[in-house]
């Protein structure tokens, strides 16, 4: 069994109704839904058979994927091309595996985790206070990619467990404007800053650093407020020194913790001070329960091996290019950008690890937005254009407001859109209810077709019982271990990310062009927008 042959076996489903699969099958949801961690998967609506499924479950093990699980949590450099391991997963296990796998690298961890822990009660009971001797109000996270969007999913997410009273706002992209917009509402006398840089020589990262190292240091008649209000977490502590951080106030961070996985280490510190070190701590367990259940459970019953098969299935048999994520959760509406970059990132690629050209797609496009924003925009198109974008929907059973009856008609709104993507409306079904309405048959032959839908997407529901640090920390390792379950059926390298380099190179050529630098190994097209550019600031 390979990834090629599967377009051939998917011949059948591609002219079969998902819906005609509940017909002949009274045990069809039982059998295709699983639990696990808090978390309830419904992939009965999903464009599959039991045959189909079990040429799947062969394709795992042709791809040797118990032994490349081993491999991953035991920490064997399966980062290829950067000769690193990849241990996210060790960083929430009990300390006992952390000795185990890291061996006496193992104490700096705990000892780092420690540190944290410390940093977060010293400033939470107003032990540590701000140069002039205030507690501290507001925290400013600076990172990006991977040192931003776990901790912003977090932080959105747990709205309800901020409960050390200190506010977070977190600084990313590199625009003045974003900047401005948090530093005039803050107050730099009591705001502690944590820099959020693997390297520590990302540019955007180190530019909104300074930024707002200026910022407080004009506010402040105090000039060694950077050294008392300012943390880093990084593995370059040289640079992070060099920036005018204590060295006893930068955390570690490994070369084995990708950055998109890094949501688990002192990366969180921003987070953990917003949620406490308990809810932080329950974030983990929830994500080492996952962790537990993807290492153990048979293929069958295994939720992120089903959902990487089941996205395999709808990428490289039925040939389905995109993914939408739909959070009906407002505390879920950061989890579609997060899963962007876990993924697209990861799986964004099209060479083999040994360097070979693939023969198969690899990573949807994925793209999503909160239920029930995304009904009123986009989805128009995922019911009438022929695109079929597979679906993955995601609920909470309970709701965290004192507003029942919204979130009632939410959950419906999420069911019902599953129901409508996947069951569609045929013209004969147009037809009979417009007559029963009483329209003229003119007027029906004129709008028939324009009121039909195609159905026929596939769509996973995922149900939470509520939102809580441990069903969030199941949730995000869920979709890392699918990720890593498609990389090693697709045969890449998802812990790599070379793809971002090339634009970090043109932009440093681009910048000095604007500055004067030669232009000529560029396009006319962006010698042109740079002159324009350029043209515009003389200008003003
Ligand atoms: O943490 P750093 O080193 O500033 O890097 C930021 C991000 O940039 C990337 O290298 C590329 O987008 C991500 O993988 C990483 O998370």
């Amino acid at each position: 069994m390979d990834i090629s042959s599967l377009s051939q076996l998917s011949k059948v489903a591609q002219s079969r109704s998902i819906i005609s699969l509940f017909s002949g099958d009274a045990d069809r949801v039982e059998n295709y839904s699983i639990s696990t961690s808090g978390l309830y998967l419904d992939f009965s609506k999903q464009n599959i058979t039991n045959e189909e499924l079990n040429q799947l479950f062969e394709l795992a093990t042709t791809s040797k994927l118990a032994d490349k699980i081993k491999a991953q949590f035991s920490g064997e450099m399966i980062n290829n091309t950067e000769n690193r391991a990849v241990l996210h997963t060790v960083l929430r296990s009990p300390n006992e595996i952390k000795r185990k796998i890291l061996g006496a690298n193992a104490d700096e961890v705990i000892a780092t985790e420690q540190h944290m822990h410390e940093i977060v009660d010293d400033i939470s009971s107003g032990a540590l206070l701000s140069a002039s001797g205030e507690k501290f109000t507001d925290i400013i996270a600076i990172g990006i990619g991977g040192s931003y969007y776990g901790i912003k999913v977090a932080l959105s997410a747990l709205t309800p467990f901020h409960i050390t009273g200190l506010n977070a706002h977190v600084i990313a992209n590199v625009d003045g404007a974003a900047v401005e917009e948090k530093l005039t509402k803050l107050n730099a006398a009591t705001t502690l800053v944590v820099v959020i840089s693997k390297t520590f020589t990302t540019q955007e990262t180190l530019l909104n650093a300074l930024a707002v190292k200026n910022w407080m240091l004009k506010n402040s008649a105090d000039a060694s407020i950077i050294e008392k209000q300012w943390f880093a977490v990084s593995t370059n502590i040289v640079k992070a020194t060099e920036f005018g951080l204590l060295k006893r106030n930068i955390l570690p961070m490994w070369d084995w913790v990708g950055g998109r996985f890094s949501l688990w280490s002192a990366v969180a510190l921003p987070l953990a001070l917003v949620i406490g070190n308990e809810n932080f701590k329950k974030l983990k367990q929830g994500a080492y329960e996952m962790d537990q259940h993807f290492q153990n459970a048979p293929f069958e019953q295994n939720m992120p091996v089903l959902m990487a098969l089941l996205g395999i299935w709808n990428r490289n048999a039925l040939q389905y290019s995109n993914l939408a994520i739909l959070p009906y959760d407002h505390s879920l509406r950061a989890l579609p950008g997060y899963l962007q970059q876990t993924d697209m990132e990861s799986n964004g690629k099209s060479v083999s690890n040994s360097g070979e050209k693939l023969a198969w797609k690899t990573a949807p496009i994925v793209f999503g937005q909160e239920g029930t924003n995304a009904q009123h925009a986009f989805m128009q198109l995922m019911h009438q254009s022929d695109e079929i974008i597979p679906t993955d929907f995601i609920v909470c059973l309970k709701g965290t407001s004192d507003l029942p009856a919204h979130h009632q008609i939410l959950v419906a709104n999420c069911f019902a859109q599953s129901e409508a993507l996947m069951r569609g409306k045929t013209i004969t079904e147009v037809e009979d209810e417009l007559a029963a309405a009483g329209v003229t048959s003119e007027e029906i032959s004129r709008l028939a077709a324009h009121k039909t839908m195609k159905g026929n997407t596939p769509s996973n529901t995922l149900l939470l019982g509520e939102m809580s640090p441990e069903n969030l920390g199941g949730l995000l390792a869920l979709y890392e271990h699918k990720i890593f379950v498609q990389g090693v059926i697709w045969q890449l390298n998802s812990f790599d990310q070379w793809g971002v380099e090339l634009g970090k190179q043109l932009g440093n050529i681009i910048l000095s062009a604007m500055n004067g630098g030669d232009t000529s190994m560029l396009s006319a097209s962006s010698q042109n927008l740079i002159k324009r550019f350029n043209l515009s600031l003389n200008k003003s």
